[in-house]
């Protein structure tokens, strides 16, 4: 099981986050309403640090992508908005880059407008679907997730929190594409600023329990 924290920006948050709870994946998020937004001036001390970053983004061009992806040297390009099949096929033409596609989650999926985005992704990721299209802080049904058809893995989202653990191992034993899970703002002293303590406590919860055991597709 992977582990993504998402919607860091402050260096000595980053170096923490490094050293003392040693996620796989980093995520900076490039969508200016956020709170977490990442500014271009942090680029220099963000670029080099050893741990693989994914770049957040909504409804963003293309050109702009792939701008960030050269500054911060980003390893994922996550999509959280409406980007279509095409845009998404035409961005995997452009970079070496991971594509992570959102799909945001109300009350059911309608699996058939995703298909076309599998051709293309390294993954999905399910969130709950809110006007801010993320950081909600809030959770969905994971059931829907019952009926999921593609054989692509997928990540978790949405509020996930220091008492999620057990939640998502006992989702984790019957789901085998899931891949990994993002923590957000559940983990948070202030927007973009984290609680290292709180994020090294759920790692070592999940890890301990037996999910790096799980099995990965
Ligand atoms: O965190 C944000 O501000 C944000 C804004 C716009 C798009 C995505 C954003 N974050 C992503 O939201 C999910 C869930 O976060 P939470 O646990 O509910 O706070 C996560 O994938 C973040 O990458």
């Amino acid at each position: 099981m992977e582990v993504k924290v998402c919607g860091m920006r402050e260096p000595e948050n980053v170096q923490g986050l490094i050293q003392e709870v040693k996620p796989d994946w980093m995520g900076l998020i490039f969508y200016e309403k956020s709170p977490r937004f990442v500014l271009d001036s942090s680029a220099e001390k963000l670029k080099g640090v050893p741990i693989k970053k994914v770049g957040v983004f909504v409804n963003e061009e293309i050109d702009q992508i792939l701008d960030k992806v050269e500054k911060f040297d980003l390893k994922a390009i996550q999509l959280h908005g409406k980007e279509s099949p095409e845009m998404v096929r035409e961005l995997s033409n452009q970079t070496d880059c991971e594509l992570w596609k959102v799909i945001s989650v109300k009350e059911d999926v309608d699996w058939g407008l995703y298909k076309d985005y599998v051709p293309h992704i390294n993954l999905f990721l399910f969130d709950t679907a809110t006007k801010a299209h993320g950081g909600s802080g809030q959770k969905f049904d994971w059931e829907i997730l019952k009926s999921y058809p593609f054989e692509k893995g997928y990540f978790l989202s949405g509020g996930l929190d220091e008492e999620s653990v057990d939640e998502i191992l006992e989702f984790a034993a019957q789901s085998p594409h899931l891949k990994g899970v993002d923590l957000n703002s559940k983990f948070e002293l202030s927007p973009g600023l984290k609680n290292i303590q709180k994020l090294r406590n759920f790692k070592n919860h999940l890890m301990n329990s037996g999910a790096n055991n799980h099995k990965q597709n």
